[in-house]
């Protein structure tokens, strides 16, 4: 079996005429909390599109833990939480509870109803991203970085091995977004959660990640995170198409 959970092999993509995604090699291995950086337009959520089944590539192949995602069936071992999960108003009619319940994909018996040990299940999820106190609060009521948290909880409900997020620090706060990616390298490094990242925000994330992917239709750069610190800005540059922040990683230490 493959050591890679995502294993993507000269895909291309094209929106009827548009050819968006050119010649994507990508691998990323288990335990990988990789960075896909890029800027607006760059394909990155089309990527996502792709390692999530919702596409088809237009010629290439893709495998998921060593399996071609055609034949893939393990769709629990997948998190997937997107960037505008955080938008319920005060008065949505849901508990914490209630949403975090509602990522569970297996369920037991002819009645496909939830198991016995739900609770627990929910309970668990929540505590991988301290939240549990929260359980029985409406989730309107909850910050857009704590309803955040609570989305990755109803992805962590199915004990995925791999997690992707798309920007999922969009319309939280500056001082949450520090404890915010602390949670996630806890999850990456204690429960071994492979993290797929796009993100805007390298310079606070820096710390945490392991690899970084530079996309801009096609893959620039993949590598580790000190490779990439270590280039030089106009290489980057180039490949953005306009002036990108060096990483200062040392300084945003919490
Ligand atoms: N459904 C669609 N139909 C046609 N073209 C699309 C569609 N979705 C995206 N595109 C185009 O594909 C390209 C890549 O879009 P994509 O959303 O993957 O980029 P992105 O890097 O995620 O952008 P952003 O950072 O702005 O979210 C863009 O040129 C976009 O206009």
């Amino acid at each position: 079996m493959s050591s890679f959970d995502i294993e993507l092999n000269q895909v291309n993509y094209r929106y009827e005429k548009e050819l968006v995604l050119s010649n994507i090699t990508l691998r990323v291995a288990k335990g990988d909390f990789l960075a896909i950086l890029g800027p607006n337009g760059s394909g990155k959520s089309t990527l996502v599109k792709l390692i999530l089944g919702l596409i088809k590539p237009t010629s290439g192949e893709i495998k998921l833990f060593g399996t071609p995602i055609q034949q893939f069936k393990k769709r629990e071992w997948i998190g997937y939480v997107s960037q505008k999960s955080n938008a319920f108003n005060q008065r949505f009619p849901a508990t914490v509870f209630e949403v975090v319940l509602s990522g569970l994909t297996k369920k037991t018996g002819l009645m496909k109803k939830y198991p016995k040990n739900k609770d627990n299940l929910v309970l668990q999820a929540l505590k991988s991203v301290q939240m549990e106190q929260f359980i029985h609060q409406p989730i309107g009521e909850l910050s857009g970085g704590q309803q955040q948290r609570i989305f990755i909880a109803r992805a962590l409900i199915n004990e995925p091995k791999l997690l992707i997020l798309d920007e999922p620090t969009v319309g939280v706060d500056h001082e949450n977004v520090q404890s915010f990616y602390n949670m996630l390298e806890e999850l990456n490094k204690k429960q071994e959660i492979t993290i797929l990242l796009i993100t805007h925000d390298v310079d606070t994330v820096s710390n945490r990640i392991s690899h970084v992917a530079c996309l801009n239709k096609m893959i620039h750069f993949h590598g580790y995170k000190e490779e990439y610190d270590a280039m030089e800005e106009d290489v980057r540059e180039n490949w953005y198409g306009h002036s990108v922040r060096k990483i200062h990683h040392k300084e945003n230490v919490t």
